[in-house]
């Protein structure tokens, strides 16, 4: 059995990223069998719940693979040891000693290049600009919390920085960190791992400005949500600047703890909107000149005119074009942009049928579209299989009969059991949803 779990978790190893796969599977180790139970054991109770939570189906289901369908799994919790626990191999990034268990930290994360000058105010955006700017003006004043949501790519990130960039920049001394949500249950399993959580409390309630991007990952973190509820509410009695982002009004966060969602409804809740043409233009005018790119008005126009609404988007369209540019030794002109970017500016009403998702999905995962249509229950399969799946019931209009026809002739409840299955991940693994985003945006675009 030992071989086995060795096993699966190479296959486990292939499925997921580094950092999960380090954080989560890696730390369990195995204890013993009996009958047809593989006994496994997490370092402490914290990893255990979480794995059980988020991966033990993962888990469950490629030890199966290996085994049979009546093989079980009991994962317990490492009984505490007496001596220093074992620092980590240098190669184990995520299992690195974290910042806040390392000693002070004198590092913000600010990125210098996001501050207000840099940001472009317009109909779109003005409410979080004017809020973000009252913010930076006069910390936890007024609004406390702030928090700005908006959709993907659309500046909550740059008007979190502007806003640290500003206050650092009046007064060096004070007391800034700006963390993506992610980077902080990360930081706070290191620390619960290392059993310094007396550090990581210090550091972040000692702040003067929290600044938190991308909030909404920690909803369905019962752990992260729980320590991040307790440092909101030191940080707010005593009179510290806390602002956050989100794609989504509290409200609608699925999984955020009703405490958190109306302590974020406190404060002021601004949010950005889409970019009009005009908005656009104006942003692309003032990267060409940070960037010295010479930008016909017709060419912005036209990226402007391109569907995207977001401006990370825009912005590579924008860099494609310099580098063409640069290195040809050519003007930007409309037919040239038409040209380097006809891959990027794209006809919308492009359908997307079955064999396209499985051809991209196939070549994502570095599978041919043989496996992801056959029966082999192999781990590094299953979970690209139902990820290509649950794509075609979100992208196409085929049934689930005529999918299931597509992959091999499954039947229709296979193909309902793998969209359900994605779409439960997708709540618990911010990961597998990251996947999924990219493909779908890979396959839009
Ligand atoms: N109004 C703006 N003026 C200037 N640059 C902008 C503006 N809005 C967005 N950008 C630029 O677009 C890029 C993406 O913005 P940012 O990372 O802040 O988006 P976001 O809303 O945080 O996205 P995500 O949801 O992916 O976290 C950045 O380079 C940012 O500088």
């Amino acid at each position: 059995m030992e071989e086995v779990w060795l096993q699966a978790q190479s296959n486990l190893a292939k499925v997921l990223t580094h950092q999960t796969f380090n954080t989560w599977i890696e730390p369990i180790k195995y204890l013993g069998s009996k009958k047809n139970v593989l006994l496994l054991e997490a370092p402490n109770q914290f990893v255990r719940d979480r794995v059980s939570e988020s991966y033990l189906p993962m888990i469950l289901e490629s030890v199966q693979s290996l085994t049979d369908s009546q093989t079980k799994i009991e994962l317990l919790i490492a009984k505490p040891k007496t001596e220093k626990p074992k620092q980590p191999a240098a190669s184990e990034v995520t299992a690195a000693e974290p910042e806040a268990c390392s000693g002070p930290d004198h590092s913000t994360n600010l990125n210098p290049k996001y501050t207000f000058d840099t940001f472009v105010c317009g109909g779109s955006n003005q409410f979080a600009h004017a809020a973000a700017q009252s913010v930076a003006n006069s910390p936890a004043g007024k609004y406390n919390p702030l928090f700005i949501y908006g959709g993907v790519g659309l500046g909550k990130t740059h008007l979190l920085n502007a806003i640290g960039n500003h206050v650092l920049s009046v007064n060096r001394k004070a007391r800034i960190c700006f963390y993506t949500s992610e980077k902080f249950m990360n930081e706070l399993i290191n620390c619960l791992r290392y059993q310094k959580m007396d550090q990581f409390r210090n550091k972040f309630r000692k702040m003067d400005i929290l600044l938190i991007d991308d909030i909404q990952f920690i909803a369905g973190k019962e752990r992260t949500q729980e320590e991040f509820f307790h440092t909101f509410n030191s940080l707010y009695e005593s009179h510290k600047q806390i602002v956050v982002t989100s794609d989504k009004f509290p409200k609608d966060i699925p999984g955020l703890e009703e405490r958190l969602r109306s302590r974020f409804e406190w404060g002021l809740i601004a949010d950005i909107q889409a970019p009009d043409t005009e908005t656009k233009v104006a942003i692309l005018r003032k990267k060409a000149d940070a960037d010295h790119i010479s930008l016909p008005d017709d060419v912005a126009l036209f990226l402007a005119s391109s569907s995207t609404t977001n401006v990370r988007e825009l912005e590579g369209m924008l860099i494609r074009l310099g580098a063409v540019s640069s290195l040809t030794g050519k003007n930007i002109t409309l037919d040239m942009a038409r040209e380097v970017l006809k891959d990027i500016i794209v006809d919308k009403s492009k359908e997307i049928t079955v064999e396209m998702i499985q051809k991209f999905v196939a070549e994502h995962f570095s599978l041919k579209v043989a496996d992801l249509k056959s029966d082999k229950r192999l781990k590094a399969l299953v979970i690209p299989r139902q990820i290509a799946i649950f794509l075609c019931r979100d992208l196409t209009k085929s049934s689930y009969p005529e999918i299931g026809e597509r992959f091999g002739g499954k039947d229709h409840s296979t193909i309902i059991h793998s969209v359900k299955k994605v779409e439960k991940l997708l709540s618990q693994d911010f990961e597998l949803r990251n996947t999924v985003d990219t493909l779908r945006k890979g396959l839009l675009s």
